[in-house]
């Protein structure tokens, strides 16, 4: 649906710790991203990123201010809401977060059964076809050891993309590669994201990626700056 707005923040606010040691992280944030297209969320070491991108992720609990997830109001929102939510969305970490011990087609198949009641057979095939799409297809029976920075990180990208989730969050995802490795791993995510209407939120140092974002969140010292 055009203009369908995936994640809206208003006056969202957010501490850490308690008494003496508590500190506000996030001030007021506003912020609105539309269905599809690739969002960089920028600014400095400490600036608040990661905070933003666990709150809207479910993995963190929404304190101040209202953050609406595909329509849903996080805020006071119970464990199975977010646990449900949680499964329509895709993480990507820096470290690719792989299990050494199962195969990449393995890998992704834990993806696509994050979902309860997938069987395997059907797993299996919708994780052959996202490595296909990460054109990894001819390694999909490799174990992590023998797959180069990239692919690994492309086999992440494939895990998070198996189950069509509507948002993607990404931290910083090619942190760890070579230039050319991150510029195919952000071309993949937004190739894809076009194909299926996906979006996606990527956190990032990496100034190789912002010539390819659609949009660039800048926070510092907890608030939104541009
Ligand atoms: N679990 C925590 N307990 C206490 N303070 C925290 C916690 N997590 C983050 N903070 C503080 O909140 C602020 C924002 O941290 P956050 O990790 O969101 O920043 P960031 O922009 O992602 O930084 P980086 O780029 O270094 O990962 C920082 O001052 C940080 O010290």
């Amino acid at each position: 649906m055009d203009g369908e707005i995936i994640v809206e923040a208003r006056g969202l606010n957010h501490w850490f710790g308690a008494g003496e040691a508590r500190k506000q992280a996030l001030f007021d944030i506003d912020l609105a991203l539309p269905r599809g297209g690739l969002t960089a969320l920028i600014g400095p070491s400490g600036s608040g990123k990661t905070t933003v991108l666990t709150l809207i992720g479910c993995l963190r609990a929404v304190q101040d201010g209202s953050l609406r997830l595909m329509g849903h109001e996080l805020r006071g929102a119970g464990e199975a809401e977010l646990t449900a939510l949680r499964r329509r969305l895709g993480f990507i970490f820096q470290s690719h977060n792989l299990h050494e011990s199962l195969t990449a087609r393995q890998n992704v198949m834990m993806g696509a059964q994050v979902r309860p009641g997938v069987p395997d057979d059907l797993a299996s095939r919708a994780a052959t076809r996202a490595l296909g799409l990460v054109g990894l297809s001819d390694r999909a029976d490799y174990l992590p050891a023998n797959l180069s920075g990239g692919q690994k990180q492309r086999v992440a990208v494939a895990r998070a993309l198996v189950g069509a989730p509507a948002l993607v969050l990404a931290d910083e995802p090619t942190a760890a590669l070579d230039r050319d490795s991150a510029g195919e791993v952000v071309d993949l995510l937004k190739r894809l994201g076009r194909r299926r209407a996906t979006t996606t939120l990527l956190v990032t140092h990496d100034n190789r990626i912002l010539d390819r974002a659609d949009r660039i969140l800048t926070l510092e010292d907890g608030r939104i700056v541009s």
